[in-house]
């Protein structure tokens, strides 16, 4: 049944902050906890976002909050999908149903929104260097009674981020606590070495306990101070690993480990949380929770319920929309197209930072399991492993979504460019993704790889022209090759044209004009078409049309031909106005002498918020409108 009116709880409702929290009973939170899931399940089958990550933490949110004086004391979440039980208990309840939609409640917290949400959340495995960062902070302050507390999931930690704070976190003095919420899940499975090790790590667990309840025991007796702990835990450690050939990964660098335990026994967790807030040095407490607790389905494919749209919250049954007709995703293209082009190029191999199905790296996957690596949410290592693999003579297409490529910039300079290593890079979600929001935003990659020497840079207007980009990409010796390009819909229903080699640094004209010129790159030229096509019609303007195709080498043909002909010049692209294709245009003329005015559409200098990718288009000027009202700017 859908939500039809507001439930009411017998506790929850009694929450605004967590202050009313902490004067319940620690009895009552198991209460709270129903209740809050039961909230959540509610509000997200109607106002659809991040769904089975949040169900997992409920009883995580309400004991920190409930232990910890927030907002004094400070919780840093990592990504922050799974924060929902954390907004509600913090002043958000009444508005959650504006989450994610545009002006309404933000997709992930930031202190821009409430004093409870204490760092930019978004990308993950920060949480650890940010909270370590807060720790210090307090202590060079004074605050010796302010706590950090950092929550990163099994998936976030594969990140070389958070080793790097971890690294950092082990030899600087400091109180910090990490929440360790382990699922066994990323977004689809966790990957990789981490996450074997924190299994191993569950068989050792009765061994943990004691050690915990032993070293408590020896605190409260005054037996035991932080040297003799220290020497205790080497002696312990050594024993151990004599034992099981195996070291604590933790304890080894001096972070107190304690677990795995349950991460749903609510009280259990207060208790623990109290026992160790106040224990002096880095400690890590290793939670093992259930992705999509308490809502069945989710529980059984937490994948699918990551984010699953909206959904019946009684049957678990998804709607969806028929989209027999539709166009297909660029995602299903590049997916579709890569595993023809392998079948025929026995170089090809797929990379993916730890989104298989979110960009269909997984048809790869299926169809040739050996020739695909999902290397965890390791962007930097992505591209340099690409480049690895293309120094010794395959192909990679390493698929990272535009956003998160913003972690590999280095690494792509350094590990591909330089020694033009034939690595394709495809930036998914490139442009405004909706809402997610700023944080995922993918739109500084024109800008931020326009300089670098030796790639070369493209992005197809539509499905077919994807395809061709891909077929052309892995030919010989064409070195590192970018393609870009959005979420969402192509503008083709029969998107299977054959395969074939687009000249690199070639545009098109899609058609003439006198009056003025558009040029676009990207999937926006279709709606730069429609624009023009109004603009005619109306007001009688002949409006030529180039299609750049291509950012790097630019075609300098048609640029010259444009910068000839035009006293009138208008770019368009799906992404940041400053240092983009509309800034590459500009230097082409001005190097050639040229003086067309030249008025550039895209994203502008701030950062754009969540909501429809139509409402953020609107907001930036680059709908249908938007870019009508510029073209006839002149006419009127
Ligand atoms: C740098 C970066 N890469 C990829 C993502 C996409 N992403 C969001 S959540 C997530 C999985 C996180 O797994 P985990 O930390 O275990 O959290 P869980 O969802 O299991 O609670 C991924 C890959 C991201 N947000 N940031
Ligand atoms: C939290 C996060 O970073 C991802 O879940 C992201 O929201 C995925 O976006 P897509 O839905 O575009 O794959
Ligand atoms: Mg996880």
């Amino acid at each position: 049944m859908m939500k039809t009116e507001p439930t009411t709880y017998n506790l929850l409702d009694s929450i605004s902050y967590p202050e009313d929290l902490r004067k319940l009973s620690v009895e009552q939170l198991p209460e709270v906890c129903e209740e809050l899931r039961q909230d959540i399940i509610q509000e997200l089958s109607c106002n659809p976002g991040h769904f089975a990550a949040s169900l997992g933490t409920v009883e995580l949110t309400v004991a920190l909050h409930y232990v910890y004086n927030t907002p004094y004391d400070r919780i840093v979440w990592d990504v922050g999908h799974q924060a929902y039980g954390h907004k509600m208990l913090t002043g958000r309840r009444e508005s959650f149903c504006t989450n994610r939609k545009f002006k309404g409640i933000r997709p992930f917290p930031t202190p821009v929104e409430s004093d409870y949400d204490t760092f930019t959340c978004g990308h993950a495995s920060n949480s650890i260097s940010a909270a370590l960062g807060m720790a210090v902070a307090a202590a060079k302050k004074g605050e010796k009674d302010r706590h950090v507390v950092a929550v990163i999931g099994d998936g976030s930690m594969s990140g070389g981020l958070a080793f790097e704070g971890l690294n950092n976190a082990s030899s600087t003095a400091n109180n910090l606590l990490i929440i360790l919420n382990d699922n066994d899940m990323a977004i689809d499975r966790s990957v990789g070495g981490m996450k074997q090790y924190l299994f191993n790590l569950t068989t050792s667990n009765r061994y943990n306990q004691l050690r915990f309840k032993a070293s408590k025991m020896l605190f409260k007796m005054g037996v035991l101070n932080e040297d003799r702990r220290k020497a205790l835990i080497r002696f312990s450690n050594s024993l151990k690993s004599m034992a099981a050939q195996q070291q604590n990964i933790f304890e080894g660098m001096n972070i107190r480990y304690f677990g795995p335990i349950n991460g749903h026994d609510v009280k259990n967790l207060a208790r623990i949380l109290r026992d160790i807030k106040d224990m002096q040095g880095p400690k890590i407490l290793h939670l093992h929770t259930v992705k999509g607790k308490g809502f069945e389905p989710a529980e059984k494919e937490p994948g699918i319920w990551h984010a699953p749209g909206k959904f019946d919250p009684e049957t678990g049954e998804r709607i969806t929309a028929d989209t027999s007709n539709l166009p297909p995703l660029y995602q299903t293209v590049f997916g579709e197209t890569l595993v023809e082009l392998a079948e025929k190029n026995p170089k090809i191999v797929g990379v993916t930072p730890a989104m298989p199905t979110g960009c269909s790296m997984n048809i790869l996957m299926q169809a040739m399991p050996d020739r695909a690596f999902d290397v965890g949410i390791a962007e930097g290592h992505a591209a340099t492993f690409s480049g690895g693999m293309a120094k010794e003579g395959l192909q990679p297409f390493c698929n990272i979504y535009s956003s998160f490529m913003q972690r590999a910039y280095d690494n792509v300079i350094h590990d591909i460019a330089i020694l033009r290593l034939p690595v394709v890079l495809c930036l998914d979600r490139a442009g405004l993704v909706g809402e997610d929001g700023p944080t995922h935003h993918g739109v500084y990659d024109l800008a931020y790889f326009r300089p670098i020497p030796n790639l070369t840079i493209s992005s197809p207007m539509d499905e077919h022209e994807l395809r061709r980009l891909m077929y052309t990409a892995q030919l010989p010796d064409k070195g590192p090759f970018v393609i870009r390009y959005p979420r969402g819909r192509g503008v083709l229903v029969d998107w299977k044209c054959p395969l074939e080699e687009i000249p690199v640094g070639k545009g098109r004209k899609l058609k003439d004009g006198k009056d003025l010129a558009v040029i676009t790159l990207g999937p926006i030229g279709n709606i730069a078409a429609r624009a023009i096509k109004r603009a005619e019609t109306e007001k009688g303007l002949s409006i030529a049309h180039y299609d750049l195709r291509f950012l790097k080498p630019l075609d300098e043909t048609l640029l010259h031909e444009a910068g000839r002909n035009f006293k009138r010049i208008i770019t368009i692209e799906d992404g940041a106005r400053k240092g983009g294709m509309g800034s590459a245009v500009l230097e082409f003329m001005a190097d050639n002498s040229y003086t067309p005015h030249i008025e550039r559409i895209g994203v502008p200098d701030t950062f754009i918020e969540h909501g429809t990718v139509q409402e953020l288009y609107q907001l930036c000027g680059m709908d249908e409108e938007g870019i009508y009202n510029i073209l006839i700017k002149n006419d009127e």
